[in-house]
Parts: C-alpha cells; structure tokens; sequence
C-alpha cells in the first residue's frame, strides 16, 4: 500500500482540479491533451525506453481506434462503451500483424519500418471512402453514464485520467514482474535473454501490442472528446512528436512519459500563444523555438526530466521485501547418460575459410569440473557457443543428458539444465542484482503477462525473488542485492553472472573465464564456491586463462590450440605435457 501511496496522491490531486473554482476552463482542456499523449507516450515507454524499439508510427494505432469507433458509432449506432473493447481489439490486431514483420527488424531498420507503416496508414486513412477521406469523420456522439453526456472537457476530463491512471498503474504492475524483467533484459541484447529461456521475438510482440492497445485508448478517448476525426493528428509528424514525448519526459520511466506529455503540450501551447504576440505573428517561429528548447532540454537531462525530478521528490522506492521461507521446486534434472552430462563429439565448425573448431571430442561428467584451456583464438569461446546454442554445429554431434542435437535454440539448451555465463558481462546495468539475478530463474516462474497486469502473480513473483536473494547470498553478496548492477565493479558483475547462473537451478554451469577481474581473495572465494557447487552434484565447464586458478580447481583439463583438441587430462599431466608447454604455457605470464 506504502508504495502505492503516490499514486493514490498523484489521482486525489487529479481529481481535485476541475473543482479548483479559479480553475481556467482552457488548463482543463490542456490537461485532457496532456492525458491523451501520455497514454501513448505511456507505451512508447514500455517500447522503446524499456524494449529497446524504437517506433515513429505510434500515432498510427491512435487512429485505428479512433476511427473504429467513429465508424461503429455514426454508421452503425453502437454505443461507444461497445466500441471501446473494439477499438482496442482492432489496434491490437494490427499491431500483430505490423509487429510480425517489424520486431524481426534490428539496428536502423526498425525505426525506418515504423516509419514506412506510419505513413503508409496516414495515406490510407485519407484515401478510404468509408473513413471519409481527407474530412474524416464527425458527428461523433459523446461519452455517455447514464443521462450524464461527456461534452464539455472538463466532465471528458475524469475518463481521460481514470484511464491514464489505471494505465499507469497496469504499466507498472507489468514492469515490476517477470515478464517485466523479460522485457527489460531485451535492452541488453538478445543473447543473454536467450540464454534463461527468454523469447525475445515473442516478448517483442507482446510489448508492441501493449503500446499499440494503448495508443488505440488513446484514439478512442481522442474520437470522443473532438466528435471528429480526419486523418492529420494521426500522421507520421504525430508519431514522431510522440516519441519526443517519450524521451523528454524520461523513456525509461512510466511517469516520464506523462511529464514528457505535460512539457511538450504546455511547451507548444506556449510558444503559439506568446511567440507570434512577441514577434507581430511573423513566420512559424514557435516550431523552430520549439525543437531548440527540446534539443536544450535533452542536453540537460540526457536520460529526460523524470529521473531529474525523481531526485527532488521525497518518495523513495525502498528496497524489495524478500520472505526468505519461500522457496521454488527444483527443475527437473534430465539423467546423465554413462555419468557423462556433456558430450562434444567431433564437433566442427567453420566460418568461411576459418576453421575455428575443428573436429573437438571432450566430455563433461557428473560432480565434475572441467576447463577448457588455450591461446587466444583457439576455439574455446566458440565451443561455448556451439554448446549453448548460439551457434549451429558445421559437423559432429553434441549431446546434453543423453539429448543429441546439430542445431539447438539456446531456450531449449536452458531447459535441458544449462545454464551459463558471458566473457563480456551482460547484466542489464539499470536494474538491480537481485532483478539481474531472477532473470536466471524465468523458466522457473509461470506467470504471464495477463497475470502480471492484473497483479496476480505476487506468489510466483514472491518465491523467484526469494531465489534470486538465495543465491545472491550463495555468491557472497547479499550486501549489493538493492544496488543497480551497472555500479558494481567488474569482478562483482562477474560473480552476479554466476548467481544468475545458479538461479536457473542448471545441472551444468558453463562459465566463460569468471575469474578475470577478481582479486585474488575473490579469485579464492570462487574456487572454493565452484568446488561447493560440484560436491552439491553440479558439474562445472570453464573457460580461463588463469593458469593457477584453473589448475588449482578443475578436476579434468581440456586443452585447445587453432581449434584442434591437443591434449586431455588432469591438471598435474597437462602442465607437464610438451604440446601444452609449448602452444600455450610455455608464453602464458
Ligand atoms: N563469427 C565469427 N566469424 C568469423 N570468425 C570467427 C567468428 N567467431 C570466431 N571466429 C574465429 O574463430 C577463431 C576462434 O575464436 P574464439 O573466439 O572461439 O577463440 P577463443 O579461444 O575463445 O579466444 P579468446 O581466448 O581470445 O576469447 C578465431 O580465429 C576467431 O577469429
């Protein structure tokens, strides 16, 4: 409730204004804009602040509802409580259909593809005879409760903000969750998402769906508070100006986009009002004034206004509650097959002429660790990724528990009880450990996105998070949970790698050289915390170029040299063998 308490302030203080008796008639019909942009900036927020996607067509989505109802209500009489669900169901429907073919574009490609949707909808909106061409549509009846008509703004008021606010609340509910973190771990690239069973391509969609629908509120609210629509305010300069929105207010914060909303309307009202009184109405002065304050303003608060302001405010979030009692069933271990729980068998791969895994057997038994040892270059961290999934094998076989594949999905490698780390770290800086860490246990939760937004999934989320806290503990930093990952030295960021690791509950760890980083304390603490996690019936594959760690710690060492297997065995024999000394000891510091 304590959490809840600024926004329960936030929609008392709403509320409040339209009884404010001084209150001018014409902030009230501001306030109503600000609200129908924040609803869009709201998901611009989830989607490209959050997802990481970037999208100029949202104004697009505004109009498929806006103009499902004016057509549903004029031409066919519906009511417009009936053409709500409706307009947000045809919004969403072709945000599947437009998010099908743009969540698979990457880099500048998506943006572009947004753009080329957006305008391509403007054109069609103006072209359809039944949507009234260039004129639109009007005549549209207003909100109606009962005998109460909402036709002037300030009764239309009350709608635009109760669904602003219950928007807001669903947005954070979603946030604050597991398929939040889903989301939030998209940022970060796809490659570690993949790798805790995360699948991006469909946590795109969900998220593009979610900002269209609210894009698509947007629009119907909009139909009825103008009783007309034409196609101009759902152009691609609309979709671009609500992107601005999104980021000045802050695109990473689902209150930066109703502070971005309120800048950028109260901004342009403004400038129209007084720039042509200042200047005797020479030109389009405020649009060039304009886009200079923004471009000013996003100097000044690169990350928008929000997290600016957020510091002024005497509100707090305090760290997340964890009921230690709590705990998640353990995953189902798939049986080692002969007590080997990994088998690399002639496993091959080329890129172009470069051979750089060529023809590699090892093995990985149960309670066991093994490294994974060679110069630079000689195949160890594409093994990795041959093992994980990430790549697909050129020739040969690997086998996890007796499960033999060519060409895996890393989401399918996960559930077979893999689970691993990166060489170059890949948290996602802005969140904190402990949500980094329950990223490891995704496929261990249950609850979805629809759960999520309703706040039903408090006991699945309960016990990942009570996890997440166990394992962060396992790894000794139980001190950082609370802290933002991305302030935590390198080393620690590494050994957060591992707890998020351990979180999936794997029967094999795959490590890529954990130890680079650490202090020599740290170094020890890992050593012994692998050796724990291999007498608890884990087995442990590791890549290291430390030389005194690994042949303190691992039970077997594999050793590669231009992608070619050049010895195997314990670490006593391997440091006495010639090959060994001479492709990689002999000039390891
Ligand atoms: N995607 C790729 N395309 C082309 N060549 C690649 C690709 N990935 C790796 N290689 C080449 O394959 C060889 C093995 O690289 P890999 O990164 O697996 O070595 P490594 O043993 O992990 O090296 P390091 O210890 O430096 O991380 C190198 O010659 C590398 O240039």
């Amino acid at each position: 409730m304590a959490q809840r308490l600024p926004l329960i302030l936030f929609a008392l203080v709403m509320a409040a204004i339209p009884f404010i008796p001084t209150m001018p008639p014409f902030w009230i019909v501001l306030l109503d804009n600000i609200g129908l942009s924040a609803l869009v900036a709201m998901g611009l927020v989830l989607l490209t602040g959050v997802g990481g996607l970037t999208s100029f067509g949202q104004a697009a989505f505004c109009g498929f509802g806006a103009y499902t109802t004016a057509v549903l209500t004029t031409a066919y009489g519906l009511s417009p409580w009936l053409t709500l669900p409706l307009s947000l169901v045809v919004s969403g429907v072709f945000a599947v259909a437009l998010g099908l073919i743009t969540v698979r574009l990457s880099g500048h490609y998506l943006p572009l593809g947004t753009i080329a949707w957006g305008l391509g909808l403007f054109y069609l909106f103006s072209k359809l005879e039944f949507l009234g061409r260039n004129d639109g549509i009007s005549a549209i009846p207003p909100l109606a409760i009962g005998p109460l008509k909402m036709i002037d703004p300030d009764t239309i008021y009350f709608a635009i903000w109760t669904a602003v606010i219950l928007c807001a609340l669903l947005t954070m509910n979603l946030l604050d969750s597991r398929t939040g973190r889903a989301i939030r771990a998209l940022r970060r690239g796809h490659v570690a998402a993949e790798a805790f069973g995360i699948q991006p391509p469909r946590t795109k969609l969900l998220v593009f769906i979610y900002a269209a629908v609210l894009a698509g509120l947007s629009g119907w609210l909009y139909a009825h508070f103008q009783r007309a629509v034409n196609p101009t305010p759902f152009g691609a300069q609309a979709g671009i100006e609500y992107l601005f929105v999104a980021v000045v207010g802050g695109a990473g914060y689902v209150w930066g986009g109703v502070l971005g909303a309120a800048i950028v309307v109260v901004l342009k009202e403004v400038l129209q009002d007084y720039l042509p009184v200042l200047f005797h109405g020479e030109g389009q002065l405020e649009t060039i004034v304009f886009g200079m304050m923004l471009v000013a303003l996003l100097q000044l608060a690169p990350n928008g206004v929000w997290p600016w302001l957020v510091r002024l405010l005497p509100f707090k979030p305090g760290p997340k509650a964890i009921d230690p009692s709590l705990v998640l069933p353990p995953r189902r271990k798939p049986a080692a097959i002969d007590d080997s729980l990994l088998i690399v068998d002639h496993a091959r791969k080329e890129f172009g002429g470069v051979i750089a895994v060529n023809d590699v057997s090892f093995d990985v038994g149960t309670r066991e660790i093994v490294a994974l040892i060679g110069p630079n270059g000689a195949g160890k961290s594409t093994t990795f990724n041959l093992i994980t999934g990430m790549l697909s094998l050129s020739a040969g076989t690997i086998s996890v528990s007796g499960k033999v594949f060519k060409s895996a999905k890393p989401q399918d490698i996960t559930k077979l009880g893999v689970s691993r780390t990166f060489q170059h770290v890949k948290l996602v800086a802005d969140m904190t450990v402990l949500e980094n860490v329950a990223i490891g246990a995704h496929l261990r939760g249950h609850a979805g996105a629809i759960k999520s937004l309703l706040r039903l999934d408090r006991s699945d989320e309960a016990r990942l998070l009570a996890e997440a806290m166990r394992q962060i503990e396992r790894v000794g930093l139980a001190d950082q949970a609370h802290m933002l990952a991305g302030n935590l030295s390198l080393g620690q960021q590494r050994i957060v790698e591992i707890a998020r690791a351990l979180c999936a509950d794997p029967a094999l760890l795959l490590l890529d050289e954990p130890a680079a980083g650490l202090r020599h304390m740290e170094k020890q603490q890992l050593a012994s915390l692998l050796r724990s996690l291999r007498d608890g019936g884990m087995s442990v594959l590791l890549v290291e170029h430390d030389m005194g760690f690994v042949m303190g710690l691992a039970d077997r060492v594999v050793v590669l040299d231009f992608g070619t297997r050049i010895a195997e065995g314990r670490p006593d024999a391997i440091k006495a063998n010639p090959d060994v000394i001479r492709a990689y000891l002999g000039g390891a510091p």
